[in-house]
């Protein structure tokens, strides 16, 4: 699903963010990637979903190759990504349903089918019977699962989350984990980056770590 051959990352300005990070991670598969501030952890799943280009190396997703991507094509590339912020970036004058429609609503579909799907995605996130209320009235907790909602309510095959349990207590970001389970378990291939190696421990998952921009190890963490 996604493959990094060699990839090395230099900004403008000369920084090296990544340097020769090879890895596949396959389709079907939840992979942690973390590392310290400044890892490069950001630069990755920035490669992945085309906001950056390498500059050198090669990255695929789903067998394209972002280096030569055109600009025409990256939009339909991102429609098989759901992202996942840590700060969820939701509207807060719209609803917690409006909010969850949105991508539906930029892919044109019908309102019964918008319907159907949101409701579904609520539910999964156990926020059902929120549909109608604003982020402002939501716990933190709450409203990330909204952010979740929203990423995976177009059924992307991939998604990629971004310190996703960063402003989270232990309890909550265990519950989010699971969800990211569950999606897993139907089929989604899951990259998560975080910082917190406790919760990447209990999950025993396999552990892309980065250190100054190089890949340390791809193997669980004991
Ligand atoms: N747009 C940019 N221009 C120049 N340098 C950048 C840019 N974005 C990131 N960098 C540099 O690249 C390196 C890796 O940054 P990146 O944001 O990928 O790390 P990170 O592991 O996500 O860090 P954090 O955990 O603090 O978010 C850092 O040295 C950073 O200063």
């Amino acid at each position: 699903m996604i493959r990094f051959e060699q990839v090395s990352k230099i900004y403008p300005g000369g920084q090296t963010a990544l340097e020769n990070v090879d890895f596949h991670l396959q389709r079907g598969e939840m992979a942690f990637l973390t590392g310290h501030s400044g890892a490069g952890k950001s630069t990755l799943l920035k490669l992945i979903t085309a906001i950056e280009k390498p500059t050198m190396g090669k990255v695929l997703v789903n067998d394209h190759d972002i280096g030569t991507l055109s600009r025409s094509a990256v939009p339909y590339l991102r429609r098989n990504i759901g992202i996942i912020f840590q700060d969820h970036n939701l509207l807060m004058d719209r609803s917690v349903y409006d909010n969850v429609a949105l991508p539906l609503l930029i892919e044109g579909f019908h309102d019964r089918e918008i319907n159907k799907r949101v409701e579904a995605a609520l539910e999964m996130v156990g926020l059902g019977d929120k549909t109608n209320f604003a982020p402002m009235q939501l716990s933190g907790g709450e409203q990330q699962r909204v952010g979740i909602a929203r990423a995976v309510v177009a059924r992307p095959p991939l998604l990629l989350a971004d310190e996703p349990t960063g402003n989270l207590d232990p309890k909550l970001s265990m519950e989010i984990l699971r969800l990211f389970e569950t999606f897993n378990r139907a089929g989604t291939t899951v990259l998560i980056a975080t910082h917190d190696l406790g919760l990447i421990a209990r999950m025993r998952y396999r552990t892309l770590t980065l250190g100054q921009g190089r890949l340390l190890s791809t193997e669980a963490v004991a």
